[in-house]
């Protein structure tokens, strides 16, 4: 892998066998063959509908599932002396409202990765600053506050504080707008661009809006059950997409969605 590459994602297969219990009448092949890049510093949109696998490719990458085979190899990472991904990929989900503990202070959940990484004692500094970059500020105003008391845009902005104070190499970013106000999203999108290029950090941004990824990723993959079907930067994508789900995806959102 050249120096530049943080994750080769090799041909990855995931296949979930029907079972008793399961509501499907066959297994359900997930991932058929995924075989992806991320580069240092870069944002990659994962971009598809419901059920095309991305929330089961950012299972794989955080070691919350196994492939049934390919390979995923990490490299690069300023992280490497610690032998589990977990403190080297961090996650931020979908729903504000669920991915923070309701009996946690914004200061406890915010400390709790580096609690993870380096035992008891942590740095409280870290914690201010991470709530300083993603504008919680003043943070004595809300260190000791709970989830609950905060609105949804400003309860993603303790998730994201949540998966940058330990400095990770990669945060995979899980469609954390979905469930935002439009005009509360636009800012969360702003404030990753932000975090990309002021402090480096290299995002998986996996979403169905086209037009988010539009605005923030520099390359995307289109996925369609469970394959990639089409790959490129962001401008050979919006401006030149070659497959017909790509261009439906677009001309769909461009119905919508002056922007792009
Ligand atoms: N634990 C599981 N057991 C069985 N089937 C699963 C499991 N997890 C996911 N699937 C199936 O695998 C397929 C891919 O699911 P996945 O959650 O990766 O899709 P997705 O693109 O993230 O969808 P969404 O945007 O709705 O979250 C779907 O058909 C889903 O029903």
């Amino acid at each position: 892998m050249n120096e530049q590459e943080l994750i080769r994602m090799d041909n990855l297969i995931k296949v979930f066998k029907k079972n008793f219990f399961s509501r499907k009448s066959s297994d359900v092949v997930a991932l058929d063959g995924v075989s992806l890049l991320l580069n240092k510093g870069e944002i990659l949109g994962i971009i598809g509908e419901s059920g095309c696998g991305k929330t089961t490719l950012a299972k794989l990458l955080l070691g919350l599932l196994k492939p049934d085979s390919g390979t995923i190899t990490f490299a690069n990472l300023k992280n490497a002396e610690y032998d589990v991904r977990k403190p080297v990929v961090q996650v931020i989900f979908q729903d504000p409202y669920d991915s923070l503990s309701h009996l946690m202070t914004i200061e406890e959940i915010v400390a709790e990765p580096c609690i993870i990484k380096h035992g008891e004692a942590y740095d409280a500094d870290k914690v201010c600053k991470a709530l300083e970059s993603v504008g919680l500020t003043p943070t004595d105003e809300y260190l000791n506050k709970y989830p609950h008391t905060l609105s949804g845009g400003q309860r993603q902005r303790v998730a994201i504080a949540r998966a940058i104070v330990t400095e990770p190499d990669i945060i995979i970013a899980d469609e954390p707008i979905s469930m935002l106000d439009a005009s509360i999203g636009v800012d969360i999108l702003n404030l990753l661009l932000d975090m990309n290029e002021k402090m480096g950090v290299t995002f998986l941004f996996i979403t169905h809006d086209i037009a988010a990824a539009a605005y923030i990723c520099d390359n995307i993959a289109v996925m369609k059950e469970g394959k990639v079907v089409e790959y490129g930067t962001r401008k050979q994508i919006i401006s030149g997409c070659r497959h017909k789900y790509t261009c439906t995806l677009l001309s769909a959102a461009r119905g919508e969605n002056a922007v792009i």
